[in-house]
């Protein structure tokens, strides 16, 4: 039998976690922590990913705030947003969402935004600490959040130590999730291979594993016959594909159905991993702002 991993389940334990400091933080600071959210153009699915994250800030007991820039804005004036946010100390948290228009370049966007601000651990700084850390902390380190809420749920379901020695493959090389995914296991003591589209044979490689992160971007790329009987697949895909009647569905990386009766736990999507993301930004902005009070 396949066990649903419940990622509404598991953010909303974040999330209540999160809260309390948060509250704690704003009784010692006389303030709530902040996390500002710029956004470019009118993405509807970008647009959709901000409010969420604003809206789960205040439940969350943090100051969200919403920047929003016209699709036709300069590099020189996204800059200059970016360094206002760094200058400003009431905000802990910067997060610049993702993709940018194809005139912007989203790297260097990254790379400006204060290390100690960057919730969403994609600074080469943060990303820098992550991968030569003696011992991975998320009290401590900014890490990203899809990967983060990724292996919350692993350790959530399987129990403390129940990674180590396990055979784990991430379909996917993308600096925000294949990478940083792959490093968190390896800290987890697994033995990680990272497979992308020039593997030879990914559907054999794929059946090695015992924990199988897809995170290609590709609508059930991963068929049942690539699962291993009783591995546990963690589904970071998000692709809207049309249906018969017209409109529009999300589906995963995985073929969730076919998988069904051959791993033994699978994230959904929706309602799996996607529920992490926002839930991890918003413990890493209260990370963040503990840290910046700190000093
Ligand atoms: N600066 C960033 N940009 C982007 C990130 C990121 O982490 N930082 N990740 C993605 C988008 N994303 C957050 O920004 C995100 C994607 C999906 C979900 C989510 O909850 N998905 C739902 C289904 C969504 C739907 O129905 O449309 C789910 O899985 O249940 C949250 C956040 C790219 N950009």
């Amino acid at each position: 039998m396949t066990e649903l991993i419940d990622g509404n389940v598991h953010a909303a334990n974040v999330r209540a976690r999160t809260k309390v400091r948060a509250e704690a933080f704003a009784a010692s600071h006389g303030r709530k922590p902040r996390l500002d959210v710029v956004i470019v153009g009118n993405h509807p699915a970008s647009r959709a990913y901000v409010s969420t994250k604003t809206k789960m800030a205040h439940e969350t007991a943090i100051d969200g705030r919403l920047i929003e820039l016209p699709e036709t804005v300069g590099k020189d004036a996204l800059l200059a947003e970016i360094a206002r946010l760094n200058a400003d100390p009431a905000v802990d948290g910067i997060l610049v969402q993702l993709p940018l228009p194809d005139h912007l370049d989203g790297q260097m966007m990254i790379d400006a935004i204060d290390p100690a601000k960057d919730v969403d651990g994609f600074h080469p700084m943060n990303v820098g600490k992550l991968f030569t850390a003696a011992k991975i902390d998320p009290e401590q380190m900014l890490i990203p959040c899809t990967p983060l809420g990724s292996l919350m749920m692993l350790v959530d379901t399987l129990g403390k130590g129940a990674l180590s020695g396990r055979n784990a493959v991430v379909v996917g090389r993308s600096n925000i999730v294949g990478k940083p995914m792959a490093q968190l296991l390896l800290a987890n003591d697994c033995t990680v291979t990272i497979a992308h589209s020039r593997t030879r044979d990914l559907p054999a490689v794929c059946r090695q594993a015992d924990i199988l992160v897809a995170a290609v971007g590709r609508p059930e790329m991963v068929k049942g016959d690539w699962i291993k009987p009783g591995a546990v697949v963690i589904d970071v895909g998000i692709n809207r594909v049309a249906t018969a009647d017209g409109k529009s569905r999300i589906v995963g990386d995985v073929a969730t159905a076919e998988a069904m009766g051959i791993a033994s736990y699978i994230t959904p999507v929706p309602g799996g991993v996607g529920k992490m993301t926002v839930a991890c930004l918003l413990h890493n902005t209260v990370v963040a702002a503990e840290a910046r009070a700190r000093g």
